[in-house]
């Protein structure tokens, strides 16, 4: 289906409650956790988002049922997580994706789980889907050296599985860990499922062990939250609910909070979830650093053009390789409004707003990235006629999210 979406400022409300669906990341790691511990963990409040529902789709029917091809779509996760998992099914299953899951990295994944006696080969090329989980599992040994700087997903998929490895999992972090926050939510919803761990220095240990009766309680997503900062910090003074959110959250991407306080968007936490608003004040741009937040860096950059604040960013090596090459995808349509986004320095990525012009209309490429989507939509406010291109990319992780621009009084018109 391809729909391309008007997106109009409308009227804009002053005020409006937001209910935001589960964190993919969270309902992604609950699914499998569930699927190891044999009916002991339950799931709150999973999310709808499409990469949750295709993976909890291929655990509980199409594996159960004996299918011998998963299709996992754009799921970065449900891709990483279900290789760990069916390494211990003992069935063949052949894990497939979209073309682009077809260029990103699984070989690290594939060689840790190798070394821990799997048998896995590719189906096309060397170190990419789709590939063949034959699911016959010899424990070789318990310990493994992993390089952490290429994807957080190749490490919590194997702790992951940690407990339910005969010989349990001692895991070597080699290189620098990108993405941190997300092995630390593996390691808490574990120990929440209980799980014990030690992580000392660059290793972190897991002895096998029997899942405890347990339920895991999702949270809504804060990835998705930090659309609705993005509104705020170009509105005039529009205030959003955000039912449920916590302040002692398990995702990283709660950071998108002070992160915008530096924008001028306040935060307040009350036992209902979070209240955001315009707090006003100078907006001082510096060096912002995405390496523990990378799906934050969108948001942030498009935000910050679009207040024609030239702030400077690092931390993006990986997101060369995510839904697509998203550096190149901001560059591309950030120049649509005469904003430049390069490279000045190793790693370090500079906005350059001086030719800032909002067109009175823009076409929004989304590159099958729902968070282009959604990081482009907030202009809106400053673009007359916003055209977003396959708009329903945004169903990966929030399949609402126009309903709910709608719910707060921006306009969209379905083309
Ligand atoms: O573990 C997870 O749930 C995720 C980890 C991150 O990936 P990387 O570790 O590849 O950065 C993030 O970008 C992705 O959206 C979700
Ligand atoms: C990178 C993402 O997801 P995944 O890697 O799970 O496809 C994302 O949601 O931004």
């Amino acid at each position: 289906m391809s729909l391309s979406f008007l997106v109009k400022k409308g009227s804009l409300k002053t005020e409006e409650e937001i209910r935001l669906t589960g964190s993919k990341s969270e309902s992604n790691r609950a699914l499998i956790l569930a699927a190891l511990s044999n009916g002991k963990v339950k799931i709150n409040n999973l999310s709808i988002a499409a990469d949750t529902v295709t993976l909890n789709h291929i655990i509980n029917q199409q594996i159960k049922n004996n299918q011998t091809v998963v299709d996992v779509g754009p799921a970065g996760t449900a891709m990483r997580f279900l290789t760990a998992y069916l390494a211990l099914r003992g069935k063949a299953v052949e894990i497939t994706g979209t073309e682009r899951m077809k260029q990103r990295p699984i070989g690290i994944l594939v060689d840790a789980l190798r070394d821990l006696g799997a048998a896995i080969s590719y189906k096309e090329k060397d170190g990419y889907p789709p590939i063949l989980v034959d699911g016959k599992f010899e424990q070789k040994t318990n310990h493994i050296a992993v390089p952490g700087n290429i994807s957080s997903q190749f490490l919590t998929a194997l702790l992951l599985i940690g407990s339910s490895l005969p010989q349990g999992l001692e895991l070597e972090i080699v290189n620098e860990l990108t993405s941190k926050p997300y092995v630390d939510m593996s390691l808490a919803m574990l120990a929440q499922c209980g799980i014990s761990y030690a992580w000392n220095g660059q290793t972190i240990t897991i002895e096998a062990q029997e899942f405890a009766d347990s339920t895991l309680t999702i949270e809504p997503d804060w990835s998705a939250a930090s659309y609705w900062y993005s509104v705020v910090a170009l509105s005039e003074n529009t205030k959003v609910h955000l039912p449920n959110l916590r302040e002692n959250s398990l995702q990283g991407d709660s950071a998108i909070a002070e992160i915008m306080a530096l924008f001028g968007v306040k935060t307040t936490y009350t036992t209902q979830g979070i209240t955001i608003e315009k707090a006003g004040g100078e907006i001082n741009p510096q060096l912002l650093d995405f390496k523990k937040c990378p799906d934050l860096a969108q948001t942030v950059v498009v935000c910050a053009a679009a207040l024609g604040k030239e702030f400077s960013f690092t931390g993006l090596e990986t997101l060369k390789i995510k839904e697509t090459d998203r550096i190149l995808a901001l560059q591309t349509e950030l120049s649509k409004m005469g904003v430049t986004f390069l490279e000045t320095e190793a790693g370090v990525y500079q906005l350059n707003c001086e030719k800032l012009l909002f067109p009175k209309s823009m076409d929004v490429s989304t590159y099958e990235d729902h968070r282009m989507a959604m990081a482009f939509a907030p202009l809106a406010l400053r673009i007359d006629e916003l055209v977003v291109e396959e708009a329903m990319v945004v169903e990966k992780s929030y399949p609402h999210f126009w309903e709910d621009l709608e719910k707060i009084g921006i306009e969209v018109k379905r083309g």
